[in-house]
């Protein structure tokens, strides 16, 4: 199971991401929460990444790149990953193209969560996340419009994009990403059966004539 969840800050990635990992047993990605731990044990990205992550700009695409690739090549992801907050603009999702065709891997599905502003507005009240106050979360909006909002129309292009209504209980929203799916894998699963079919009928054709 390859994922990678899209949304605008506080739109539930995070927390999507955290129970589809523990429930599916694969590693949850989440590029923020990294570079959070990697600022607190002040390691050599934490120190490069802090004055980014504290003006809430995206950080040099070479230290994602860096990450994604480490976290993409190691053992605990070879059963899948679910992306949080990755790709985070045009340049990235190009990036992760690459490296995925490098592994002959492939994402099953990137979902994008939509949740309405004043909504929005409460839960980064509630949260209260150091990057939560209002200027922050200002720019962090506007980085998310003006670079990650053209990697949704990437996958949109690509026909690979869910949107999902994030404004529902949490329980809701895992359904919803369960069973859309589960919907897309019957989906294949039909596609391979009427590929077969088609692909004996085409056999019997040729033997019989
Ligand atoms: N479906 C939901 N209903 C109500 N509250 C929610 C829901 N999903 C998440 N939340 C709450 O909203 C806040 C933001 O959620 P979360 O941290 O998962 O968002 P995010 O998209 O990962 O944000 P960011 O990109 O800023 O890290 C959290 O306090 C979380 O508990
Ligand atoms: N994909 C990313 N590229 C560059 N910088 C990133 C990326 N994802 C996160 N960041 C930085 O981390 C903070 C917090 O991210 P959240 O997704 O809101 O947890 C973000 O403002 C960037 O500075």
């Amino acid at each position: 199971m390859r994922l990678i969840l899209l949304g605008v800050p506080g739109s539930g990635k995070g927390t999507q991401g955290a129970i589809l990992s523990s429930q599916w047993q694969i590693p949850h990605i989440s590029t923020g929460e990294i570079l959070r731990q990697a600022i607190a044990n002040q390691t050599a990205l934490g120190l490069k990444a802090k004055a980014y992550v504290e003006k809430s700009e995206l950080v040099p695409d070479y230290l994602i790149f860096d990450l994604i690739r480490q976290r993409l090549t190691a053992p605990s992801t070879q059963r899948g990953w679910i992306l949080d907050g990755f790709p985070g603009n045009l340049s990235q999702a190009q990036f992760l193209d690459q490296l995925l065709a490098t592994l002959g891997q492939s994402y099953n599905r990137v979902f994008s969560f939509y949740v309405p502003t004043d909504v929005l507005v409460q839960r980064w009240r509630q949260r209260g996340r150091s990057d939560d106050h209002p200027e922050l979360i200002c720019k962090r909006i506007e980085v998310y419009q003006e670079q990650t909002a053209p990697v949704i129309q990437h996958y949109r292009q690509q026909g690979c994009l869910t949107v999902i209504n994030g404004d529902r209980p949490v329980e809701i929203v895992t359904h919803f990403l369960q069973t859309s799916f589960s919907d897309l894998s019957l989906t294949i699963q039909q596609k391979t059966v009427n590929t077969s079919e088609r692909l004996i009928n085409k056999e019997r054709q040729i033997l019989s004539d």
